[in-house]
């Protein structure tokens, strides 16, 4: 457990860790020995001249109040420790998360970290804070009381260690029955959670689909699970409990026996007697402890398990000497990806010059969106090469990577804070000047003076309170703000309604002007006056050319583009095709 931790935590914490170990353990046997004081004292309590009691009584309570500091003090020490690490692992699980490849951040992914990051985290950092103290109290402060037990009367000393492997073997049996049903309850209380989010998230879809109550089924079926296992765990516990209690009492018993045999022998005193007996007494609350205590680590164990699989991730590979990308043309060559079993790219090839428009079209599934997340190292290719300004992109320092791309995808977040926090994140260091010009050239000025606080206008999570022409245009803004050579466009318009679609274009056409940009579109009007235009397929590039040249051959594009509406006759204004002004 102790290895877990601190491999999820990093071994810089190992010493303050073993710090506040060993001041628990001199706590739990200062704690033990106390006891050995009673003896004295009832020797002179029960002797001829119990006045003499007193001085023992003195140390005794002297003693009592040193082991009070002392376990003040360690579960300061077991507080401070834990609370540092808190902070400690929340960096470390942070830093790694912002190193991960941005593939890595699947739906279930994310609602994965966020329970292991809310719950989990303080489950696994409370080993530390509040169980360690009490655990390693309840495990060596009996075990110090047993020698003490042996200098007062090897016998029942003897007796007493008897049952030591004893009450080890009880406590072990009860933490192995339990350890599956512990788990199956960890898994379906991670389920119940991400179907609670699931459910509060898509409450507009349910609502307009009239399926509430169906989506409301397999939620309530979730939440009868984690009570199914949550039964089933305390059941397994149970018997341990049980057999540990009855173990305990059984081992009291039998010293109680041993001890009145022994009294009754002439062979122990009565004040030793009553000593071994309190003692006896003291070791069997901690010793009952253990089965609680046993639990809540086995399920902080469970936490820092799945902790420690997270923080094991790997991240992409960083190059080790990075190389500058010299341009901004862009390149596959060869490329072959795949998504577990699924062949996404089987050998593509195709590049760009700096400052051209590529298009990309094809049917759904075709890896559109995929080929743009590989030019942003989203994920590694399997086989080939993505290159960005005739460099491998992974040769390119992430940060240099990143700073190529201004990405506007179809589905934008924005940050729960003002308008103008959310155009900053493109440039934070932009001037006033700088960031009014982005938001014109994106026609976010408009959106902004129809807004009572204007700039100051908060967002809400996820920018839940503006339309989602405006979130595209605050997207925009921000990346026209970040000002960098390549820009990639993912489906910018498709959801939206033709006065915001149109607001949308005008937007981009500032965007693109004078950049390299790899777009893609369903609606291949946006697309017409690219330089370049390829149709995928299959994994493959099936037709290659400009809008005319691929009307000529009247393959597939062809084929696609008779299906597209024609957007003059949904409204009168001018066509708002998407052209770079260069
Ligand atoms: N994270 C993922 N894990 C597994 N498969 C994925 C993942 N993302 C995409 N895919 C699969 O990869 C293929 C390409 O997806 P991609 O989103 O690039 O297609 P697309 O052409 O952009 O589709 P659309 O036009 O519908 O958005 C699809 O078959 C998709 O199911």
């Amino acid at each position: 457990m102790i290895t877990l931790l601190l491999r999820v935590l990093g071994h810089q914490h190992a010493r303050p860790m073993r710090r506040t170990l060993t001041l628990m353990t001199v706590t739990a046997v200062a704690e033990g020995l106390s006891y050995a004081l009673l003896a004295p004292v009832l020797r002179a309590l029960l002797g001829d001249t119990p006045g003499d009691a007193w001085p023992w009584l003195g140390a005794f309570g002297a003693a009592v109040a040193a082991c009070a500091v002392l376990r003040f003090l360690s579960d300061m020490s077991g507080f401070r420790v834990g609370t540092s690490l808190l902070r400690g692992v929340y960096h470390r699980l942070g830093d790694h998360l912002a190193r991960l490849p941005l593939g890595w951040y699947s739906s279930a992914r994310v609602g994965e970290v966020s329970v292991l990051a809310g719950q989990g985290v303080l489950r696994a950092m409370s080993v530390i804070a509040h169980l360690l103290g009490p655990f390693v109290s309840a495990a060596v402060t009996p075990l110090t009381v047993v020698v003490v037990i042996l200098g007062l009367n090897w016998q029942l000393g003897l007796a007493v260690l008897a049952g030591v492997p004893v009450v080890a073997a009880v406590q072990t049996l009860a933490g192995r029955r339990t350890v599956a049903e512990d788990a199956e309850r960890a898994t379906r209380d991670r389920e119940a959670t991400g179907r609670v989010i699931e459910y509060l998230w898509a409450q507009p879809v349910l609502r307009a689909g009239g399926r509430t109550a169906e989506r409301f089924g397999l939620l309530d079926d979730a939440l009868r699970q984690v009570q199914r296992a949550s039964r089933r765990s305390a059941l397994a516990a149970l018997p341990g409990a049980v057999g540990l209690t009855l173990t305990v009492q059984a081992l009291f018993t039998a010293v109680l026996g041993l001890g009145a045999y022994l009294a009754l022998g002439g062979h122990l005193g009565a004040a030793e007697l009553l000593t071994v007996l309190v003692l006896a007494t003291r070791c069997a609350d901690p010793l009952l402890s253990l089965a609680e205590l046993g639990g809540k680590l086995r399920a902080a164990r469970g936490e820092l398990a799945r902790l420690d699989v997270l923080l094991r991730t790997e991240p992409l590979p960083q190059a080790a000497d990075p190389v500058e990308p010299a341009g901004h043309g862009v390149e596959f060559d060869s490329v072959t990806f795949r998504h577990g079993e699924h062949t996404v790219f089987d050998g593509l090839s195709v590049s760009l010059a700096d400052g051209q428009w590529l298009a990309v079209v094809g049917p759904s599934g075709a890896g559109k969106s995929t080929l743009l997340q590989l030019l942003a190292r989203f994920y590694d290719v399997d086989a080939g090469t993505v290159r960005v300004g005739g460099v491998d992109v992974r040769e390119i320092g992430t940060e240099t990577l990143m700073a190529q791309f201004a990405i506007v995808f179809q589905d934008v977040y924005l940050f729960d804070g003002t308008i103008e926090d959310n155009v900053r994140l493109g440039r934070p260091g932009a001037t006033e000047a700088e960031v009014r010009a982005a938001a014109g050239a994106a026609r976010l000025d408009e959106v902004i003076e129809r807004l009572p606080e204007g700039w100051a206008t908060p967002v809400g999570e996820g920018g839940a309170r503006l339309s989602g022409g405006e979130r595209q245009r605050v997207s925009i803004a921000r990346a026209l703000l970040k000002d960098a050579p390549i820009v990639l466009l993912d489906e910018v318009t498709s959801a939206l309604d033709p006065v915001s679609e149109s607001a949308v274009h005008a937007a981009v056409e500032h965007l693109v002007a004078g950049r390299t940009v790899v777009s893609v579109a369903h609606r291949l009007h946006t697309v017409r006056r690219a330089d370049r235009i390829v149709f995928v397929d299959g994994g493959r590039i099936v037709e290659e050319g400009s809008h005319e040249e691929l009307l000529r051959l009247g393959g597939r594009y062809a084929g696609f583009w008779e299906l597209t509406p024609d957007p003059s006759a949904a409204r009168p204004a001018p066509d708002p095709v998407l052209p770079p002004v260069r």
